[in-house]
């Protein structure tokens, strides 16, 4: 029996699977993700310093001339106490003397005989970086979950934190079936394809951060497939396509069972993508996904892509949307949750022209999906729609202006 679309989610909500982890340094965990609370071990600033090179004054003296008793560079340990009528020069990213309450720009000043005259209005702290204003001691930096990026490199380094721990990456087997198929380096004849669907899912599984191996190709027979399995069942997950709807060589189906295969769903009322299998065989998952290329692709990713957020320990398991526009009058078949493959140009969704099951293009020149629930027969042109991004760069080949005037 097809499960409905919120009950397969729920079930990829739910997913257990012991995450291993280890300690990596920093430089090397980009796109990892954090198994840690990360808090933060330093106030930064660390101590109250100076934003503007100029002069640190008592904010009580700015109307008087002020001689300058010292300079303070950045990196220097100086303990100065200001008394009336003094003032330091002092550098930016240098620690503020404990009673200087603002700071001068030193094109705010005119110097004549070692005294400062300030010529512009004073506030009182101006230009002083606070301790702490930026990150407070024992503050919450990176929750468990959270994907390292850039940003959270900043975090890490400017607290001195070399090595945090992360989950292991999923390890993916990928392999497909089908005497019809060939791989894309092999003589193929005027009878067979190329194999497009594993290609498609070994880079689209490195691309979401797996560790993946191409476990090679299965004729269609028992024997082959279950051969294929039975070498990828260190994965956390199999990914293959093809064999899993009625068809006379569809074997797939009747390897994984005799493999002590148990499915956690079987079909998807979803379209396209129904006979979408999924289950799992001792630890590894297995995703059986349609042969059908732009079926098996747009399935997995609204599935695929929630069950890899989940191997990967990521905290981020749901999926967000971006409203937008639609371009055009669109007519829908209802009857099952329909996924609609499209472009997205920062307004207005395009569907894809060309959306058949069974096509390869599609994909090349989408950049979302749509999901529309089963009762949608028409979206008007301009009608609010919700897009969720397969492809989330968001460059674009048309020069625009960009500014929010
Ligand atoms: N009588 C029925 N026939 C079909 C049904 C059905 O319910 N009753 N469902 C259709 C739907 S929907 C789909 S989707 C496909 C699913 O078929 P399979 O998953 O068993 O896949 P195959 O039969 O092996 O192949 C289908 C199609 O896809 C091409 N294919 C397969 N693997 C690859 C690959 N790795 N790279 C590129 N192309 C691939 C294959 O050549 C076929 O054209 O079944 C419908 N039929
Ligand atoms: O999974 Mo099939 O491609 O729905 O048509």
């Amino acid at each position: 029996m097809a499960l409905s679309v919120n009950d397969t989610l729920e079930i990829i909500y739910n997913l257990e699977k012991n995450l291993g982890f280890e300690i990596i340094p920093i430089e090397k965990s980009i796109n990892r993700i954090c198994a840690q609370e990360i808090f933060s071990t330093y106030a930064l600033p660390k101590f109250n310093n100076s934003a503007m090179d100029g002069y640190a004054i008592r904010y009580e003296d700015y109307n008087k001339p002020l001689e300058v008793v010292d300079t303070v560079f950045a990196g220097d340990n100086k303990d100065i106490q200001l008394d009336t009528a003094t003032c330091v020069k002092i550098m930016t990213g240098a620690k503020v003397p404990y009673n200087a309450t603002a700071i001068i720009p030193k094109e705010e000043t005119i110097i004549n005989n070692n005294k400062i005259e300030i010529t512009k209005n004073v506030n009182e702290f101006q230009h002083i970086r606070f301790i702490g204003e930026d990150i407070k001691l024992g503050e919450l930096l990176i929750k468990k979950g959270q994907k390292i990026n850039f940003a959270k490199i900043t975090l890490l380094s400017s607290q001195g934190i070399s090595h945090i721990k992360v989950y292991k990456k999923p390890k993916v087997a990928v392999f497909a079936s089908g005497e019809e198929l060939k791989l894309h380096y092999e003589k193929i004849e005027d009878y067979q394809i190329y194999n497009s669907n594993t290609p498609t899912f070994i880079a689209r599984a490195k691309e979401l951060g797996c560790e993946v191996t191409f476990m090679g190709q299965a004729k269609d027979s028992i024997e082959a497939i279950k051969e294929l399995i039975q070498n990828s069942l260190d994965a956390d997950l199999i990914i293959t396509s093809g064999g899993v709807s009625v068809g006379d060589a569809d074997f797939t189906k009747e390897a994984f069972n005799t493999l002590g295969f148990k499915a956690i769903f079987d079909g998807i009322k979803i379209k396209p993508g129904k006979p979408t299998v999924f289950g799992k065989i001792e630890d590894t998952y297995i995703l059986n996904l349609p042969g059908n290329p732009l079926a098996s692709t747009l399935v997995f990713e609204l599935f695929g892509r929630l069950i890899i957020q989940k191997l990967l320990g990521s905290s981020q398991i749901y999926h967000n949307f971006i409203y937008a526009k639609m371009a055009e009058n669109f007519n829908n078949k209802k009857g099952r949750i329909t996924i609609i493959p499209g472009f997205f140009d920062g307004e207005y969704f395009t569907p894809s022209q060309k959306r058949t099951p069974g096509m390869v293009s599609t994909l090349a020149t989408a950049n979302s999906i749509i999901v529309l629930d089963e009762n949608v027969e028409k979206i008007k042109k301009d009608e609010k729609i919700k897009i969720l991004p397969i492809d989330w760069k968001f460059f674009t080949e048309e020069k625009k202006d960009f500014l929010t005037k």
